[in-house]
C-alpha cells in the first residue's frame, strides 16, 4: 500500500443497503483521512447507523466496495472489527459493576495483555481514576459517556466510530467529551461521529450530511454553509408571532424561525428575501427592524432535509 493510501482510513464508494424493499443507504461514498474528525449528520432514519455498521464490518453491504483501515470491507470484516472502537447510542455497559470492573470486563473480552496496567492507564487517561469504584448505574449521563468512551478506546483502536455519543448529556459534559475526542484525534485516532447537535457538527473537521440514504452535502462547516447559497435576514422588535405568520409563504422566504425576540428569515435569493421582508414590515406597520444575518448550519440542514424529502417523494434522491 502506498503511504498516501495508508493515510486514508476510510475509503468507500457505491455503498448500498436495503431492508426489505427499502433502500436505506444508496450509493454512499466516503473518504476519511487519519486523524480527521468527521461528523455524520442527517435526519432520523436517514441511514447513518446503517452506514457506520457497514464500515466497521458489523453489517454486510448489498453493493459497493472499499477499505477501512486498509482492509476490504467485504472480505476482511473480522480484521476491521479488531481495530475499530464503536460506541453505540445506548449505554451498553453493566450498571451493577464499578467503572474499573466494567473496564476490566472489556479488557478480558478483547483478551488484552497486561490487563491490570491497561485498565489503570485507561482510567488515568480518561480522568476516571477518582471514580473507579463507583457503580456504573449510579453515574450521571456525562460520566457514563466517559466510561463508554474509555471502554471503546482501551484496546487502542485506529478508528473510533461514535453513534450519537452525547444524546441527553449536558453541555459541560459534552464539551469535555469533545475535548477528549480532539485529544485522541491529535494522537492519530480517526473519528467518525454521528450526531444531531449543531454544536457537535461545528467541532468536526469535516461534515457529511446524509438524507434518505444519499449524501447531499459534505465539506467543512463553512463550506457547507457557503455551498447552500442561503441568505438570512434577522428581524428584531415588533410582534414576532404576527410577523412570522405574515412572512411565511412570501416570495423568496423559505424559513421563518423565532430566536428569542428575533426572527431568522432565510431564503436562497438575498435581494428577493430582503425585499419581501421589507414589504411585510411596511404592510403590517410593524416596528420590527431588519438586518442582514449569518446563515446557520441548522438553516442549511433544514433546507437540505426539505430538498431531500421532495427528491425522495419524486423518486430521484439527490447525491453530492
Ligand atoms: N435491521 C434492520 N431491519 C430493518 N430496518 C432497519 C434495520 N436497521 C435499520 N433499519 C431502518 O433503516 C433506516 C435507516 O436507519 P438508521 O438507523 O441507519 O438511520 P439513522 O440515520 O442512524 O437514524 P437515527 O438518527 O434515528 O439514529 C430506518 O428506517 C430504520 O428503521
Amino acid at each position: 500500500m502506498s503511504e498516501a493510501a495508508s493515510e486514508q482510513v476510510i475509503s468507500i464508494r457505491g455503498l448500498t443497503k436495503s431492508f426489505g424493499p427499502r433502500k436505506v443507504v444508496d450509493d454512499v461514498a466516503l473518504e476519511v483521512s487519519r486523524g480527521e474528525i468527521v461528523g455524520f449528520l442527517g435526519p432520523n432514519g436517514s441511514g447513518k447507523t446503517t452506514t457506520i455498521r457497514m464500515i466497521c464490518g458489523l453489517l454486510k453491504p448489498d453493493g459497493g466496495s472499499g477499505t477501512c483501515l486498509g482492509f476490504d470491507i467485504l472480505t476482511e470484516a473480522t480484521r476491521i472489527k479488531r481495530e475499530v472502537g464503536y460506541m453505540t447510542q445506548r449505554f451498553s455497559l453493566y450498571d451493577d459493576l464499578t467503572i474499573r470492573e466494567n473496564l476490566d470486563f472489556v479488557a478480558r473480552i478483547y483478551d488484552l495483555p497486561h490487563r491490570r496496567d491497561t485498565v489503570r492507564d485507561t482510567l488515568e487517561r480518561l480522568g476516571l481514576t477518582r471514580r473507579k469504584d463507583q457503580l456504573a448505574g449510579t453515574l450521571s449521563g456525562g460520566w457514563k459517556q466517559r466510561l463508554a468512551l474509555a471502554a471503546s478506546v482501551m484496546h487502542q483502536p485506529r478508528l473510533l466510530l461514535l453513534d450519537e455519543p452525547t444524546a441527553g448529556v449536558d453541555p459541560q459534559a459534552r464539551r469535555e467529551f469533545w475535548d477528549e475526542i480532539h485529544r485522541l484525534a491529535a494522537g492519530g485516532l480517526t473519528v467518525l461521529v454521528s450526531t444531531h447537535y449543531m454544536d457537535e457538527a461545528e467541532r468536526c473537521h469535516r461534515i457529511v450530511y446524509i438524507a434518505y440514504g444519499h449524501v447531499v452535502a459534505r465539506g467543512t462547516v463553512a463550506e457547507v454553509i457557503a455551498a447552500s447559497q442561503l441568505a438570512t435576514v434577522v428581524v428584531s422588535g415588533g410582534d414576532t408571532l404576527a410577523l412570522a405568520a405574515a412572512l411565511k409563504g412570501r416570495a423568496g422566504i423559505e424559513q421563518v424561525a423565532p430566536f428569542g425576540n428575533e426572527l431568522h428569515v432565510v431564503g436562497p435569493d438575498a435581494a428577493l428575501l430582503r425585499a419581501s421582508v421589507d414589504d411585510v414590515l411596511a404592510e403590517t406597520g410593524s416596528t420590527g427592524r431588519a438586518r442582514a444575518g449569518e446563515t446557520s448550519l441548522e438553516d442549511v440542514f433544514i433546507r437540505l432535509m426539505q430538498q431531500a424529502r421532495v427528491a425522495d417523494s419524486a423518486g430521484n434522491g439527490g447525491a453530492a
